[in-house]
Formats: structure tokens, C-alpha cells, sequence
């Protein structure tokens, strides 16, 4: 990328994947890879190479989230270059191979764009999953698909906590897009969330196949939610949880949650508040997936970012 007079020129966006199966037993992501796999019609736009693939084609097949670890966690350095074949756990060997095929990571032969479909049992609505502050091609791309869904609501979450954030199957592209809807149960479709999904991914294409006919975007702000900290359920001495998401708090994702708010409920049904210093924006309230990561919910900031306007070098 370079820029001058404050417009990012990023080259032609060409070589596209659409992940689907990362986890796999969310099920939106799976069907329409594979619906995109037998007929890609939908997904092909001029100049752009659109590639549909099962990242966890094991998973799929069992209707699991994984097999041997998590796909979604896998892509760090150490994995990617981990030596050892057939006894590494399945999903480091499917992360060096993802890395092979649409990576290398970093590189400059790496993709263009990937888009990684998930669904969560969380009440999240739609959901894009931003990686970096600094990505202006996303926050570009991201303010175009909101515009595009209004005044249905399309949110950004961004995970860039030097702690907290983690490797992605998509984090081999140089521009990774996590599409994150629902709620959904795993191992459920269902078609509102699906076709929630397939909408999404539509103006993505459609905006991509803009910038690459040479569409500038001016300068815009883009509202995101910046992932601050997780919070776990009360656990006891032995690790089991002894409360649940309060009924104030489930399925209120993204609404405030100020101090002193009722956060958990215990099983004798006592209530517990929230402790923060100021009023935090919850998100992945709940979810199934998270119980294994000692994660009841994430706290998010609202902040406004201003995407540089951006043109085809
Ligand atoms: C529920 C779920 O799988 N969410 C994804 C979020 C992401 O893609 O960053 C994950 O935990 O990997
Ligand atoms: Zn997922």
C-alpha cells in the first residue's frame, strides 16, 4: 500500500476466498460454500477471483467445532512452521496447508481478501470482524457493506487487543474479514441468519469489484467496537460455573452495560453486578463455544474510526 495527498492506494483486489467450515458446526458458513462450490455464479464478479473452501472439511463431518484444537486459534508462527507431519494435531497440519494454498502469511503472494464465515449462538445480529485499526481497504470496505444493509443494523467488532487477539484462519490474507452472525445454535440453519450471511457477503463482493474498476471511496468514519477485556463466569474451586448470564443481560449484546448492572445469576438465584469503572458494550454474550475458553462475554469501547479515502494503484 502507499499513499500520498492522505488517498491509500492498494492494488487490484484479485484473489478472494470465502472460508466456510472453520468451525464446523456453524452452519451458514458450510452451506453456502458449498452451495458456492457446486454453483459459484453468485460469487463471481469481473476481475475477481471469488475461491469457496471448507477450511475444516474433518469438523464439517462430524458437526464439531474441531476435532483436535480450534482452526480459528491455530494460525501462529510457531504452528505454521512446526515441523513433525502426521502427529501434529489435525488442525495445525490444516493450518499449514490453508497457509500454503492462500498464504504465505505476511507474504506478498499471500490473498487479497478473506472472508471467514462463523456463526455464533450469541445474539449478535451481523457482525464484521475487523483485525486492525490500520487496515484502510477494510474499514473502507466494512463502511460500504453497513451503508449497504442500512437501515438494517451491520456492526464492527475489532479484535486488535495485543492480548486478546488471536490467529485467525483468515490472518493469512492481507485483508481478513470474519463475518460473525446470529444468533444461530450449532448445527442449526436457520434462514433468516443465512440469508443474513449471503447479503453481507454480496455487498462485500460487489464493493471489492468497485475498487477494482478503479471506484475512489472518499474519507469516512466507521464506528467500531473495540474488544476490551472477556469476562468469565463465577467459577468455584474446581472450575465448574456456579452462576449463569443474567436474564437482564442475555440476548442484550451491544446494548450499554453500566456498573452496577446485573451481570450473572446464580443457581440460588442471587445477582451479581458488574464491577467496571464506566459503561462497556457487551457482545458474544453467552456463547456456546466460549464456555471451553472460560468466556461468558467480551466487553467492547465504542470508537469512531476515519477511514483515508482509498483508490486502485
Ligand atoms: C463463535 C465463533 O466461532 N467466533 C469466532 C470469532 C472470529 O472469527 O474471530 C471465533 O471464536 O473464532
Ligand atoms: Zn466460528
Amino acid at each position: 500500500m502507499s499513499s500520498y495527498n492522505n488517498t491509500a492506494r492498494f492494488s487490484e483486489a484479485r484473489r478472494v476466498a470465502i472460508f466456510g467450515g472453520t468451525h464446523g458446526n456453524e452452519m451458514s458458513g458450510v452451506t453456502l460454500v458449498n452451495l458456492w462450490t457446486k454453483n459459484g455464479t453468485e460469487i463471481q464478479r469481473k476481475g475477481v477471483e471469488a475461491v469457496p473452501f471448507i477450511t475444516n472439511p474433518k469438523a464439517v463431518e462430524k458437526c464439531t467445532r474441531y476435532v483436535d484444537t480450534d482452526l480459528n486459534r491455530a494460525f501462529t508462527p510457531e504452528n505454521l512452521s512446526a515441523p513433525g507431519g502426521n502427529d501434529l494435531p489435525y488442525e495445525v497440519l490444516r493450518a499449514q496447508e490453508i497457509n500454503r494454498i492462500f498464504g504465505p502469511k505476511g507474504s506478498p503472494e499471500a490473498y487479497d481478501v478473506i472472508f471467514d464465515l462463523h456463526n455464533t449462538t450469541s445474539n449478535m445480529g451481523c457482525t464484521l470482524i475487523l483485525e486492525s485499526s490500520k487496515d484502510h481497504f477494510n474499514l473502507q470496505m466494512m463502511n460500504y457493506i453497513k451503508k449497504a444493509m442500512a437501515p438494517a443494523s451491520c456492526l464492527v467488532l475489532m479484535n486488535e487487543h495485543p492480548l486478546l487477539k488471536y490467529s485467525t484462519s483468515r490472518s493469512v490474507a492481507k485483508h481478513p474479514v470474519g463475518l460473525e452472525v446470529g444468533p444461530q445454535p450449532q448445527g442449526v440453519l436457520r434462514s433468516n441468519i443465512f440469508e443474513a450471511m449471503r447479503v453481507i457477503l454480496k455487498h462485500a463482493l460487489d464493493f471489492i469489484e468497485l475498487f477494482n474498476e478503479g471506484v475512489e471511496f472518499p474519507p469516512c468514519t466507521v464506528e467500531v467496537f473495540r474488544v476490551l477485556e472477556w469476562i468469565d463466569y463465577p467459577r468455584d474451586a474446581n472450575g465448574n460455573i456456579i452462576a449463569m448470564v443474567h436474564p437482564n443481560l442475555q440476548d442484550c449484546d451491544w446494548e450499554p452495560l453500566n456498573p452496577g448492572d446485573p451481570m450473572f445469576q446464580t443457581f440460588d438465584g442471587k445477582t451479581i453486578h458488574y464491577q467496571g469503572s464506566g459503561t462497556v458494550y457487551p457482545t458474544f454474550i453467552n456463547e456456546a463455544a466460549y464456555y471451553e475458553k472460560q468466556q461468558a462475554f467480551i466487553t467492547t469501547r465504542r470508537e469512531t474510526l476515519v477511514a483515508s479515502a482509498i483508490i486502485k494503484a
